[in-house]
């Protein structure tokens, strides 16, 4: 556990926990994907950025359920995620990639990948829960992020799911300003979930039926907000989350035009790529994500 964990072994042990898919993502494999348009909030916070001062823009996100199961059953509660890729006019792109847990399983790549090799089964082909819940006693920063998975519950729609950023990014004015902050996106349908009785309900794929349905019978859209961070909060532990109380400001609305398009297959929705003035922390989680993504979109566009 001590040894820095690379992002091939990351990848690695994601496909051993899902499976091997070739060409599919090694993470949140099952996905849809839609179109819309961001339309930006101007606010002193960000003042200045390109991604708030040039109008209504095209986006093209993808919503998706974790793991590297292209097959998981929708019924199921736990990791559901959104990527969000902004397209300004000068071509370049913003990101924000995202899941419906505010808190991350560890605070750096060693934790993480610690964690999940407790999940993997043993050479009888059998789960050993007593190795994870020693691992989770020994190592407090994966215990929010267990937490959570232990009372989520199904999401009723990517429409009504909230997503968080979870890392600390930074926005750095002309005047060299500094804002510090972490990103939520928060759905206008709210947030709703099923009770296990009506999930079973369900058939195993509902998500993207109740989506094209909901964008029929009306608007879908989420706020992309932001906290502002004050100094005492963490700016590299996604483990951890930020007092609840922080200033909070809005840096647009996402409005959904359609689902169901391919267009998102050649889209690595990398969370460090981010428009002018825009900055990621030195989150080892944050920066592991790049080579990771980048090993997995090269493994799935050559059908690995
Ligand atoms: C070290 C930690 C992490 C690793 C190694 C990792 C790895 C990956 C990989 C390999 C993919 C597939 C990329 C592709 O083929 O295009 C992926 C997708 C994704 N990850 Fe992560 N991830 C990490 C942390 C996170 C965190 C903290 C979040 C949420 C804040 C997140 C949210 C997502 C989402 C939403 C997708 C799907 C994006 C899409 O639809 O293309 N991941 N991740």
């Amino acid at each position: 556990q001590d040894k820095p964990v690379q992002a091939t072994d990351l990848v690695e042990i994601f496909e051993k926990l899902g499976g091997k898919h070739p060409g599919f993502r090694k993470a949140h494999a099952k996905g849809m994907c839609a179109t819309g348009t961001f339309t930006p909030v101007a606010n002193d916070e960000f003042a200045g950025a390109a991604l708030l001062n040039s109008g209504q823009l095209p986006v093209t996100m993808r919503f998706s359920l974790g793991g590297a199961n292209p097959a998981s059953d929708e019924r199921a509660p736990g990791t559901r995620g959104l990527g969000v890729q902004i397209k300004l006019p000068d071509g370049r792109l913003h990101y924000f990639t995202g899941n419906n847990f505010p808190v991350f399983a560890g605070k750096d790549p060693e934790t993480f990948f610690g964690f999940l090799s407790t999940l993997l089964p043993d050479e009888n082909g059998k789960s050993n829960p007593a190795k994870t819940m020693e691992f989770v006693k020994n190592n407090p920063s994966v215990q929010a992020n267990v937490m959570w998975n232990k009372t989520a519950k199904t999401p009723a729609s990517y429409a009504n799911t909230q997503f968080f950023g979870l890392h600390t990014f930074y926005y750095d004015n002309a005047d060299k300003v500094r804002t510090k902050y972490r990103w939520e996106i928060v759905p206008t349908l709210g947030v709703k979930t099923l009770e296990k009785d009506e999930a079973a309900k369900m058939p195993e794929a509902f998500l993207a039926d109740t989506f094209a349905k909901q964008l029929a019978d009306g608007e879908v859209s989420f706020s992309i907000v932001a906290n502002i961070g004050e100094a005492e909060d963490t700016d590299v532990d996604p483990s951890q989350q930020w007092p609840a109380d922080r200033h909070q400001v809005t840096l647009g609305k996402l409005t959904v035009s359609s689902a169901g398009s391919d267009v998102c297959k050649n889209i690595n929705f990398d969370p460090n790529i981010l428009s002018a003035g825009f900055k990621s922390s030195d989150d080892p989680i944050l920066r592991m994500r790049s080579p990771a993504y980048a090993v997995s979109f090269g493994k799935r566009l050559s059908n690995q």
